[in-house]
């Protein structure tokens, strides 16, 4: 929140703004390729390159962590990777559970990627009796029935909800009502929370309807500028008089 006479962007805890806390994946990830290629250290304008972010924000966004390289040699890259993990809370192991698991929450279940990164699929969960027992990478898939049980046996914060949109706002307030205090909401549907509780949607088909965007506006672009050039190439279209 923007406080005293200086307006000053969205900040969570330690002060560091919202949108720097966005882009420290972006350099975990680009850090841990690194890493586990046993490059030891890295430039601003590298690490930048491969975050895909721009060098003056990227030395900013450090600055916040208290990391500011050493000049001509850069950042220590196991220095970084740990600096950012502790930032982002992953040098904890973090509880997740997914409930629905139909072809998203399944696949969601496979990726690797979660364990890796400190996420522990502690439970899988799905309101159809037939699905109870079934194995899902190698966990047996549990009954809603269960699901505060669950959440308070494993002590998870952290709610997947991979369900139908019809479904999700309940259960929602479920996870929410045992204790989960963060959700990843991958229905399409506007999720009502208490204070306290964060949610971050993920929503493929509105990327793509950006994609699609800048796609119309580079077809666009392209017309006018063949038809400023004219049927003869570089020619223009309206020769001066
Ligand atoms: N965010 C994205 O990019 C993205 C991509 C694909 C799908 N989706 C969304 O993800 C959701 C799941 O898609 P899917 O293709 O896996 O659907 P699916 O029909 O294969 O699976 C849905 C599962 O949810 C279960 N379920 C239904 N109601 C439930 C409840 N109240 N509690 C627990 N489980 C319940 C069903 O039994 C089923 O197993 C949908 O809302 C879909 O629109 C989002």
């Amino acid at each position: 929140m923007a406080t005293g006479r200086n307006h000053r962007p969205a900040t969570r805890s330690r002060g560091i703004p919202e949108a720097t806390v966005a882009r420290l994946p972006l350099y975990l990830r680009a850090l841990t390729a690194l890493s586990e290629r046993s490059v030891p250290t890295v430039s601003s304008e590298e690490l930048a390159a491969a975050a895909g972010v721009n060098s003056a924000k990227l030395r900013k966004d450090f600055s916040y962590l208290g990391s500011y390289g050493t000049r001509g040699v850069g950042y220590d890259v196991e220095y970084l990777v740990y600096q950012i993990s502790r930032e982002l809370g992953l040098t904890q192991d973090w509880p997740v559970v997914i409930v629905g698991i139909g072809n998203l929450g399944a696949a969601l279940a496979n990726y690797g990627g979660f364990a890796s990164r400190g996420f522990r699929v502690a439970a899988l969960i799905d309101a159809d009796p037939a699905m109870a027992g079934k194995p899902v990478a190698g966990i047996a898939v549990q009954h809603t029935d269960e699901l505060e049980r669950i959440i308070s046996d494993n002590g998870v914060s952290i709610g997947v909800i991979a369900t139908p949109a019809g479904a999700a706002q309940q259960v929602c307030e479920r996870l929410v009502a045992a204790g989960v205090t963060s959700i990843l909401n991958f229905a399409p549907t506007v999720l009502s929370v208490p204070d306290g509780v964060d949610v971050r949607k993920v929503d493929l088909s509105i990327e793509l309807q950006i994609l699609a965007f800048h796609e119309q506006r580079k077809a666009g672009e392209e017309a006018e500028a063949s038809a400023r050039k004219g049927p003869d190439g570089d020619m223009p279209a309206v020769m001066p008089a």
